[in-house]
């Protein structure tokens, strides 16, 4: 297997996850990082409006219902958007280690269709740290948190700080959040770490 394949495994020196004493009580919602995300946000009409809730270690649990605007085959969910769903359950580990960072790679696997009008019920939990890479799994469930695997995946995030937004976005909705204050404070809240 290359190295490119092992790439969301971590090293055998990589250390456990540490949940921030400030991120969300377990069971508490894990809110959206940015209104108009399409994973997460409120703001966007055909959006997956993922509701997530922190776990009581560094994971977290997130419930998205497959609409009929997120087809790929006839009355099924496009696989790129259940990969959505996954990506963007796994960006909110963020709140738990209270670091920014974002995808580096994500490996998908399908396991069962998932038609539309189901609820697809994940899990995603940190398992591994290594200086700014970030190991990470999760998996989607049909029927109940409990009911059979339909997608999972195997992600390495890499940390970064919030200019890698403000040097990299786009200048409208850029500066749409640098007005406001309370969003400016928190993303560089995230910067000071213990
Ligand atoms: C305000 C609140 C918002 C909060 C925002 C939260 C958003 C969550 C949204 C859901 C998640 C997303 O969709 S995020 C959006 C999708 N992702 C992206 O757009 C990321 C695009 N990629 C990049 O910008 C860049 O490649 C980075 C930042 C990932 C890495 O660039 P860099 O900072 O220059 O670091 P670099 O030196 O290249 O890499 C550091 C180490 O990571 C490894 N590495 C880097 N990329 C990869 C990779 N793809 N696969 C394997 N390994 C990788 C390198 O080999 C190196 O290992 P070594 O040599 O040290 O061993």
């Amino acid at each position: 297997m290359s190295a490119t394949n092992t790439a969301v495994q971590p090293p055998a020196d990589a250390a456990a996850p540490v949940r921030h004493p400030e991120a969300p009580a377990p069971g508490e919602p894990v809110g959206s990082h940015y209104e108009n995300c399409f994973g997460c946000g409120s703001g966007q009409p055909h959006g997956l409006h993922l509701a997530t809730r922190a776990g009581e270690g560094v994971n977290v649990t997130a419930e998205f219902t497959v609409r009929p605007e997120h087809q790929g085959a006839p009355g099924l969910a496009h696989g790129g958007i259940l990969a959505t769903a996954l990506d963007d359950a796994l960006g909110s580990l963020n709140w738990l280690l209270r670091t920014i960072s974002v995808t580096g790679r994500l490996e998908t696997d399908y396991r069962r269709p998932v038609p539309v009008g189901s609820v697809l019920h994940i899990a995603a939990e940190v398992t591994a740290v290594a200086g700014r890479k970030i190991y990470a799994t999760a998996v989607g469930r049909l029927g109940g948190p409990e009911g059979p695997v339909a997608v999972r995946a195997d992600a390495l995030f890499i940390e970064v700080k919030v200019d890698h937004f403000i040097e990299n976005g786009r200048k409208e909705e850029i500066q749409a959040v640098m007005d406001d204050p309370d969003a400016v404070r928190q993303a560089r809240a995230f910067e000071v770490n213990p």
